[in-house]
């Protein structure tokens, strides 16, 4: 499937400028190991170069320095939305690099939404770029302002949006929001209609979805992320169902709690540990009702995963450098 059209190279915003000698373009997919490349000569298909680290694969939306039809060189990233790979060493894999938009998508048809909009928002502010909530299946749902409400009471500062890619509701507003240029990523649940959502942005079938299951869950059907051009000039990028979303940092959590961040600093202690000390500002907001337990503990939960996963990355950079030393020739 073409993603792209050739004479429509995804360059979007603040491209940056390529090393002499070599072309400057901007990956709209990776499949198997091979990157297709959107250059000022349309799009081509391009293996990496022997230069790029293992580590440090060039992700869909990466500026990158082309040279002797490889991909020679990932430029230095604005953005970009990472999460953890599963497993001991949990690296950071990037998902999608310099966005300007993540829209965290979210269904209405189901109830248990805002935990899981929690976390995808502490990822997508941790991406550096701006995250809005789209709220799907806005048909299936009985009183849409009040579910729209109790999203957007816990997105601190985050605009909320209710849409349907069935009765096309919403989609106006959206549209307004996604300018030409501008580098969007989808993200959220699978099964949640980000799939359905883009194609209807798109005004055709541009990723593959499928019918749900008979538990209501959309079976993950989105392979590879890739970069789609809208009609109104937008790029958006379509990510592979996140369901196992763990947080790769706790970049995004002040500000995806914003509100909890702003108690905090008035905590007695510098060290408090928020569960019970004396002049512990959260257990005072707890106690009196301005902060709502369930938000608490899903804001401990994510920071003790984030601190996790940034210990395990730590042990992993150490690892590495040790055997980096142990290997170098004497
Ligand atoms: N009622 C209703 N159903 C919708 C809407 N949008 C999507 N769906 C249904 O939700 C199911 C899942 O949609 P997808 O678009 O495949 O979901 P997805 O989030 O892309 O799923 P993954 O690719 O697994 O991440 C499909 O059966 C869609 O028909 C909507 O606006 N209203
Ligand atoms: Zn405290």
């Amino acid at each position: 499937m073409s993603v792209l059209h050739p004479q429509v190279p995804a360059w979007g915003t603040a491209a940056p400028a390529p090393p002499s000698g070599a072309r400057l373009g901007r990956v709209v997919r990776v499949d198997r190991g091979l990157l297709t490349v959107a250059t000022a000569e349309g799009l081509v298909r391009l293996p990496p170069g022997p230069r790029l680290r293992a580590d440090d694969a060039p992700a869909v939306g990466d500026w990158v320095a082309v040279a002797d039809e490889r991909v020679a060189e990932v430029l230095p990233r604005r953005t970009a939305l990472t999460r953890t790979v599963a497993g001991r060493t949990s690296a950071a894999q990037v998902l999608a690099a310099n966005l300007d938009l993540v829209l965290v998508v979210d269904t209405l048809a189901e109830h248990a939404r805002v935990r899981r909009v929690e976390r995808f928002l502490a990822m997508a502010w941790g991406s550096g770029a701006v995250p809005l909530v789209v709220l799907t299946k806005a048909d299936a749902c009985a009183d849409v302002d009040a579910a729209v409400a109790q999203v957007a009471e816990d997105a601190v500062g985050v605009e909320v949006l209710a849409v349907s890619a069935h009765t096309g509701a919403g989609l106006e507003a959206l549209r307004a929001r996604l300018a030409p240029g501008a580098t969007c990523a989808v993200v959220g649940p699978s099964g949640v209609g980000k799939s359905t959502l883009l194609n209807a942005l798109a005004g055709r079938a541009a990723a593959a979805t499928t019918e749900v299951r008979g538990d209501g869950r959309g079976r993950h059907t989105t392979t590879a992320a890739q970069l789609h051009v809208l009609p109104g000039g937008a790029l958006l990028v379509d990510t592979p169902g996140l369901r196992e979303l763990e947080l790769a940092d706790d970049e995004g959590l002040d500000a995806a709690f914003a509100d909890v961040a702003e108690l905090l600093t008035g905590c007695r202690f510098r060290d408090c540990g928020h569960s019970g000390e004396p002049g512990c500002a959260l257990t005072a907001a707890l106690d009196d009702g301005r902060l709502d337990p369930a938000r608490y503990r899903a804001w401990r939960k994510l920071r003790t995963e984030a601190e996790r996963t940034g210990l395990r990355r730590a042990e992993r950079r150490r690892w590495e450098k040790a055997r980096g030393r142990a290997q170098r020739p004497r």
